[in-house]
């Protein structure tokens, strides 16, 4: 434990943590500052008034330099601040998270970007590809380095480890804890990894004959790793408080018991994808969660793509959240494109890129595939037979349709959406378990499909396929 002006004066910052007894931690990483610019600032210090805590950054020299950040029971509360005496600096605090830069002007401009409809989460983005990147400085050496446009790319090779600056609070903070601050010298203390899934429509239900097929679809879910030693594994699904988290604790273990130490750490995802209304949520969050994991292993290239969603598979089996295992839905969203898989065996059988238009409905019920009847799926086996000969000879669309008037059937949802859209669609079916469904066809007849949809209860959205599969980020 020391001071901030200790770790100032002997070296960079590479990380260090705040924390006030157990309600309190946050983490803050690669604090940026431009000796030449502020030569006085010598002082981070935390505070606690009227509950709240606060980030303040000084100089022993002159006054405080002011206030960075605070947190309060709010946690729709974002705030931003410049040019509070650090020379540029910027403090995003979003959910109790805690994000801040110091630099020159132009380069917090790019940093920042400020744009009121985006996330917090899409604005980090931004901070982590255009970071104007330089350690605290006791000299000029290092700016002579930065790229032509401003930018040090190699100081941040774990670039997200900057935008981590997470805090979390469980409980009122209290003024009776005293805050203090460990600083944690050397290079990143914790190892952290970000990974991105997409979610992915149905041509064929496994649960029938364990054969399946699906497709990768342009709505994401991302899934931020921070592993330490020693420490148990502990997941939060953000806007699902009570939402299961076993999965993605699962798939966390089973990556550092394989790959790692068997370390611990926290795991969180965020996403637009509905939760259990058949558009493979699961599978996202577990392979997100697995190639996250790997990437703070740094030990991505040591698993072949399929084999990491494998291993999403298993922790899927573990939590029992799945049927089959649900290696098509899995294979989807980790490879991109059109998967059709053995779920028994969980052997890929074919891939295909495609390039469609989608339209998805996903009414306000949700269907827990752990809950599925699946007997009843088995009855509509000789329709699964042939709806994957259908799409293993690559007639994807068709193959759908038949899959989706099948299982609507013996899952009991309506078949109604399916045949309001079929005249004008290449394909179209229940998603999964349901309830949502999914069509396929070209842009101007989706359209039409969705002024009919819109007419139901829930949400209509448009989006595309989409190739890439999971990334770390
Ligand atoms: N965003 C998420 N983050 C973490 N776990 C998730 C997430 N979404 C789904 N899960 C896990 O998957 C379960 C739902 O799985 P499932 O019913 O198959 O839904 P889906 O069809 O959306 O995949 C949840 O109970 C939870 O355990
Ligand atoms: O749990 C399973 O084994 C499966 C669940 C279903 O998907 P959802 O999770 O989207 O309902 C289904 O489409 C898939 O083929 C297998």
């Amino acid at each position: 434990m020391g001071t901030v002006a200790d770790s100032l004066r002997a070296g960079p910052i590479t990380s260090f943590v705040v924390s006030l007894g157990n309600e309190f931690e946050g983490s803050f990483a690669h604090l940026v500052l431009f000796e030449d610019e502020h030569p006085a600032v010598d002082r981070l210090e935390v505070r606690i008034h009227d509950d709240t805590l606060c980030l303040v950054a000084g100089s022993n020299a002159g006054e405080d330099g002011g206030l960075l950040a605070w947190f309060e029971d709010d946690p729709s509360d974002t705030r931003r601040f410049e040019d509070v005496g650090l020379g540029d600096a910027v403090v995003d605090v979003h959910e109790h998270t805690f994000s801040f830069a110091c630099g020159r002007h132009e380069d917090v401009d790019l940093f920042a970007g400020h744009r009121p409809n985006r996330s917090f989460l899409a604005m980090r983005d931004t901070v982590i590809e255009r970071l104007p990147a330089v350690d605290i400085l006791d000299d000029d050496t290092l700016l002579g380095q930065l790229d032509a446009d401003g930018v040090r790319r190699d100081v941040f090779p774990n670039a997200h480890s900057w935008a981590g600056h997470r805090g979390r609070k469980s409980a009122p903070l209290s003024t009776d804890e005293p805050a203090h601050v460990n600083i944690l010298p050397g290079t990143n203390a914790y190892m952290e990894g970000t990974a991105v899934a997409p979610a992915a429509g149905t041509v064929l239900n496994a649960l029938a004959t364990g054969t399946g097929s699906a497709f990768a679809i342009d709505a994401e879910l991302r899934a931020e790793v921070r592993l330490e030693p020693d420490a148990p594994v502990s997941g939060t699904i953000a806007g699902e408080p009570d939402a299961d988290t076993e999965l993605i604790e699962r798939c966390v273990e089973l990556v550092t018991e394989r790959f790692g130490n068997g370390e611990g750490g926290t795991v969180r995802t965020e996403s637009n994808i509905p939760l259990a209304a058949g558009l493979k949520s699961s599978s996202a969050a577990a392979n997100a969660t697995v190639l996250a994991t790997l990437s703070a292993l740094d030990a991505t290239s040591e698993v072949s793509r399929a084999d990491a969603a494998r291993i999403g598979v298993q922790a899927a089996r573990d939590a029992g959240v799945t049927a089959t295992g649900a290696f098509d839905d899995a294979s989807a969203s980790m490879l991109g494109g059109v998967t059709v898989t053995n779920n028994h065996e969980d052997e890929l059988l074919a891939r295909d890129t495609v390039e469609w238009d989608v339209l998805v409905w996903t009414p306000l019920e949700r269907a827990y595939s752990a809950d599925a009847d699946i007997e009843r799926c088995q009855q509509v086996a000789p329709m699964a037979e042939l709806v994957a000969d259908l799409a293993l000879d690559g007639h994807y669309e068709r193959a759908m349709t038949v899959n989706g008037l099948a299982f609507s059937a013996a899952l009991g949802f309506s078949p109604e959406p399916l045949i309001e859209a079929m005249p004008h669609v290449a394909g179209v079916s229940l998603s999964g378990t349901g309830p949502s469904v999914t069509a396929v066809g070209n842009r101007d007849d989706l359209e039409r499909v969705e002024r009919l949809w819109e007419q139901r209860e829930g949400t209509t959205w448009l989006t595309t396929t989409q190739t890439d599969g999971t990334r770390t980020r």
